[in-house]
């Protein structure tokens, strides 16, 4: 038996989120955010379902401010016409009245009256016709209007549905839309791609030593000093508790071992401080350069594996992987 998808609108969801911060006054940080989102879903971490349900969402919204566009254009035009239609009709008006003075016998008076009252009347639903196609434009406009809002606010959920809260990396929801996307870039255009896996040593004892928040702190710590090392076209995700995942376009292991050793270096210039303390982070790393027939679940696994045995022989060590 199939299960039917939670009854969950995220555009409203997103909405009520954003109302809830607005009414208490706070900023619309992701944090403030996530945690109003997830409060108002309920759910404990998103299913990648939901994200197939945004972006749904989201091609139904992009098709329907198609149609509305179209409809706005017609609208236009329509009041153009109408308008056009209006004058040269007011137009032909003038020109009776006048011809009817220059010249009284042309028309009788019963059938000038009755000609007036007939382009009167013409005159008069032309312009009610206008006023309606007019209201309608504008409700068009105004509908797109909204329609634009509702693409803003999913694609600020979608956006906070990829984050990590904590550290605002990509998450491991973000990461296979995007790897699978990197892993095709490379192979289609015949590029080097490499990712490094990192997980923090013995973070447990930082933890028990200073406390969960500092942990917490340790772990935004190290995602900016990762954020200063890599390039504009590189990505950090939070791919677990204290382990991130690092993706190198246009890098080869010998780029990626730079990467990762910069990143060491970096660390140990700029060590987290607690209270005049230094909080020693170090970390492990493995790292793996696509092959031409894998796809990114398996380039990350023999990362995770070459991690593994970093782990296991010692701690504060880079292996490379097959
Ligand atoms: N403060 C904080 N701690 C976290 C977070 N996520 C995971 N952790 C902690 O990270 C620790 C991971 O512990 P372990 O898996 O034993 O790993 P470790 O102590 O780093 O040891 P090794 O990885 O084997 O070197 C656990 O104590 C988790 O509670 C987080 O978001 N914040």
């Amino acid at each position: 038996m199939t299960s039917n998808p939670p009854p969950v609108n995220p555009v409203e969801i997103a909405r009520i989120a954003l109302k809830r911060l607005a009414e208490r006054g706070l900023p619309p940080t992701p944090e403030n955010y996530s945690q109003f989102y997830n409060a108002i879903v309920t759910i404990k971490s998103p299913g990648t379902k939901t994200s197939d349900e945004l972006q749904h969402a989201w091609q139904v919204l992009c098709k329907l401010d198609d149609v509305l566009a179209e409809a706005r254009d017609t609208t236009a035009q329509l009041l153009e016409s109408l308008s056009e239609s209006g004058e040269s009709m007011a137009a032909s008006l003038g020109q009776l009245h006048h011809a009817r003075r220059e010249n009284p016998a042309l028309l009788d008076e019963q059938a000038h009256g009755t000609v007036t009252a007939l382009l009167e009347d013409i005159i008069s639903s032309t312009s009610h016709l206008h006023a309606s196609v007019s209201s309608s434009h504008d409700d068009i406009v105004s509908i797109r209007e909204s329609v634009r809002h509702i693409e803003e606010d999913l694609a600020f959920n979608r956006k906070m549905l990829e984050q990590d809260p904590l550290t605002g990396t990509l998450n491991r929801q973000g990461l296979d839309h995007l790897l699978a996307l990197e892993v095709k870039r490379a192979q289609r255009g015949g590029g080097k791609f490499s990712v490094v896996l990192f997980d923090l040593d013995d973070f447990k004892q930082i933890n028990d030593r200073f406390g969960h928040l500092v942990g917490d702190q340790v772990l935004v710590h190290i995602a900016n000093l990762a954020r200063a090392v890599l390039r504009e076209t590189d990505f950090l995700v939070r791919y677990g508790g204290e382990e991130f995942l690092l993706l190198l376009p246009e890098t080869d292991l010998h780029g990626a071992s730079y990467v990762a050793d910069r990143l060491r270096l970096v660390a140990s210039k700029t060590p987290f401080m607690h209270h005049n303390r230094r909080v020693e982070i170090s970390f492990s790393s493995g790292i793996a350069e696509l092959h031409d027939d894998e796809n990114g679940r398996a380039l990350v696994l023999r990362a995770d594996e070459a991690l593994y045995r970093a782990k296991h022989t010692g701690r504060g060590r880079v292996e490379i992987a097959e």
